[in-house]
């Protein structure tokens, strides 16, 4: 009896937050895309279907070539949907909308003749945001990634993975409500990978974003994520959603769990079958 209570209440503290009332911050409808080219269509992705709530994260994981990025241009507006549609924030999405939507690409792409401090303070700028304020933001973003240090540095000044720490800030100084990131850490190694999860975490747990994150690694997907979709060989297809009951804050610990375990093999056993 005893042991069953217990059991439950282990249950009950590990389950994921509920989802908040109201709409999704994402729904994807039926999506199918086709490229054409030269030598024929190629179906990249088949009726694919989700919702994401608000303020949750979200990965994407599949084999190479399975249609992820074809799916983040879509959710950022940026590639038009062959059949079905995307909506965001309750409106049908037809061309970028980037006070809703913004994007993280694997490679930080900065402007070169500006510091860190003005790379994470443009998109600021372009909003009209006063200097002073635009100053400040941009300043608790660098701290928050680390970096305050390095501000008045140029991007070549700066490491790999240091320039990918600006463009996350970046990413966040532009304050969409959504934030897409397409496998930002691939070009990272190992420690400096799970250091910058740590902090995307960190940033965004203060700022409450709903993340849709691609990945090619599954330890990051559990280690990151409320949810992950998982999906099949091109034409792409969401063939299993995994919800991630670990408790927040996710420490690394966990990674030596059983359950982190369980899952990590769930999601590696779906790719496998697809
Ligand atoms: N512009 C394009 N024209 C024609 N085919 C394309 C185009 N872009 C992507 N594809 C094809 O669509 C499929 C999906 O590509 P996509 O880049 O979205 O996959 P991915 O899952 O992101 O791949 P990876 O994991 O290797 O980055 C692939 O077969 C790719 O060759």
């Amino acid at each position: 009896m005893v042991r069953t209570a217990s059991r439950k209440m282990a249950a009950v503290a590990n389950a994921p937050a509920p989802a908040p009332a109201g709409p999704p911050d994402v729904a994807v409808e039926h999506l199918t895309h086709v490229y054409e080219t030269a030598n024929g269509a190629v179906k990249a992705l088949d009726d694919i279907d989700f919702e994401v709530p608000q303020g949750k994260f979200v990965g994407i994981v599949g084999p190479s070539g399975c249609g992820k990025s074809s799916l983040l241009l879509m959710l950022a507006g940026l590639l038009q949907p062959s059949e079905g549609r995307i909506v965001v924030r309750e409106h049908a999405l037809t061309a970028p909308r980037p006070a809703d939507v913004g994007v993280v690409f694997q490679e930080a792409s900065l402007l070169p003749w500006k510091t860190a401090l003005e790379n994470v303070e443009f998109p600021l700028k372009l909003r009209g945001t006063a200097r002073a304020e635009r100053r400040d933001r941009a300043l608790e973003l660098l701290e928050l990634v680390g970096l305050a240090d390095f501000r008045d540095r140029l991007p070549h000044e700066l490491s790999g993975g240091m320039r990918q720490r600006v463009s996350i800030a970046r990413g966040f100084s532009q304050d969409p409500k959504i934030l897409l990131m397409d496998e930002p850490f691939a070009a990272l190694d190992e420690q400096t990978r799970l250091t910058l999860g740590d902090e995307l975490l960190k940033i965004w747990t203060r700022h409450q974003k709903t993340v849709i994150f691609v990945t090619h690694s599954l330890t990051e997907a559990v280690y990151l994520c409320d949810e992950v979709l998982v999906m099949s060989h091109r034409p792409g297809r969401i063939i299993d959603r995994v919800t991630i009951p670990l408790e927040r804050p996710r420490t690394y610990e966990m990674m030596a769990t059983e359950t982190f375990g369980h899952l990590r093999e769930r999601i590696w056993r779906s790719i496998r079958t697809t």
